[in-house]
């Protein structure tokens, strides 16, 4: 048996192997661009009617069906190219703007906060005075050829600044402002607008934030003229969301260990946008996903749960063996919580996590103080402490009669 392991054969082995990988993603990612794309799906229900036509004139010797259904596989290549064009154009071109270290993933954790913090007060801001904004974050794709159609800033991103420049009526509001890393690249760009089918109620400008989040990695905010309502637009999603969840989202998209549970998170997000009836074709394809995906959540949770142990190991700095094992039940009770509420979705899951984390942070810290005796601030706690007095009657006869006796 071991005669055929010889070297050449291993090597046919592989290349076959990895042959039959690279056809897999193709076929792969042929299959996602079809099922995202409500139009490609009756493009892709045509060809296959095609072919069953030519089957079944084959099997009844039907000639000149077979010679017309000949005709169109023969040509429908060619048709193919030209059908999926912006579907294969924004395919290379995503292909071609992946850099491998995106701007944001190089910022530190304070640069990261302090974008967050601007960026979410800006949108709240405008939000409440119904400015219409869109704003595209940098993530792996460059958006430099979008930088280019718009008036280049280079400026530290600030609250004001991002109020100020989508003020109605002043040079630079119409269009969108790129940030890459914490500089706002350019104000007044141009997207390419989504052909996705959209409920009415958007306009060019959330055509706008769809468009680019279908041909890069970005994340786009968007905030209404007409609503205030502030929505985020990820590969090719749309979702709308309040301050807090624009926070946790772009704390989650900044912080390079949480990126993978925040583009999960679209997919919950999205999910629950089903019932809103927003771009409701791609959110059942999501939501078919997210159940296949059922696997990755273990390792989305992971993710979060080494963050939450951290923070649990960092709540005291001076160790006693009380602490460290108060420390050790409380990782172990949450990683047990967690693993219970794998059965959930990701957004329960998460939503569980941060209560969870929060809830055992402050009982191990409270545990921890009580378990060492050697800490001084607790000892005027114990020595004052008295048991609480038991009710006493309120009824005026009672307490003249106390008084005589006290
Ligand atoms: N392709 C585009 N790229 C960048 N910005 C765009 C693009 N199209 C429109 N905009 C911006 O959107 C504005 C028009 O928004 P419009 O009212 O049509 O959109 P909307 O989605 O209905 O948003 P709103 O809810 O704010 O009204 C334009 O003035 C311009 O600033």
């Amino acid at each position: 048996m071991f005669d055929y392991l010889t070297y050449n054969n291993l090597i046919a082995l592989l290349r076959l192997l990895a042959d039959i990988g690279c056809v897999w993603v193709v076929i792969y990612y042929c299959i996602k661009i079809v099922r995202n794309n409500s139009r490609t799906i009756q493009i892709f229900k045509g060809i296959l009617f095609i072919f069953i036509i030519r089957a079944v004139a084959s099997i009844f010797g039907l000639k000149t069906i077979m010679m017309i259904a000949d005709l169109f596989v023969t040509w429908g290549f060619l048709a193919i190219i030209i059908i999926f064009q912006p579907e294969i154009r924004s395919l290379l071109e995503k292909l071609g703007k992946t850099s491998v270290f995106s701007r944001i993933s190089t910022l530190t954790v304070n640069e990261r906060e302090r974008l967050v913090d601007e960026l979410v007060r800006a949108c709240s801001a405008m939000s409440v005075s119904k400015t219409g904004a869109l704003i595209s974050l940098e993530q792996g794709h460059s958006l430099s050829d979008y930088i280019k159609t718009g008036t280049q800033m280079n400026s530290m991103v600030t609250s004001e600044l991002l109020c100020s420049i989508f003020v109605p009526g002043t040079p630079l509001h119409d269009g969108a402002v790129i940030i890459q890393g914490v500089k706002i690249a350019c104000a007044a760009a141009y997207f390419p607008p989504t052909t996705k089918d959209l409920p009415s109620s958007y306009g060019a400008r959330h055509r706008a934030a769809v468009g680019i989040s279908e041909i890069s990695d970005s994340v786009t905010i968007v905030v209404s003229e007409e609503t205030g309502n502030i929505s985020i637009a990820r590969n090719g999603a749309l979702m709308v969301v309040n301050e807090k969840e624009l926070r946790e989202y772009l704390n989650m998209v900044t912080t390079s260990a949480l990126r993978e549970v925040a583009q999960t998170q679209v997919s919950a997000d999205v999910e629950q946008g089903t019932q809103n009836g927003i771009l409701s074709g791609y959110l059942k394809g999501k939501k078919r996903k997210q159940k296949k995906e059922g696997t990755r959540l273990p390792k989305v949770k992971e993710a979060n749960l080494d963050e939450l142990e951290k923070q649990i190991h960092s709540t005291h700095e001076e160790e006693t063996p009380e602490i460290a094992e108060e420390k050790q039940k409380a990782v172990r009770s949450m990683k047990m919580a967690y693993n219970k509420s794998s059965s959930k979705s990701l957004k329960d899951a998460l939503d569980e996590e941060k209560k969870k984390s929060r809830r055992t942070t402050k009982s191990t810290a409270a545990k921890a103080e009580t378990a060492a005796p050697q800490d001084k601030k607790l000892e005027p706690l114990e020595v004052n402490y008295t048991p609480k007095p038991r009710r006493r009657s309120t009824s005026p006869k009672e307490k003249v009669k106390e008084g005589n006796n006290g």
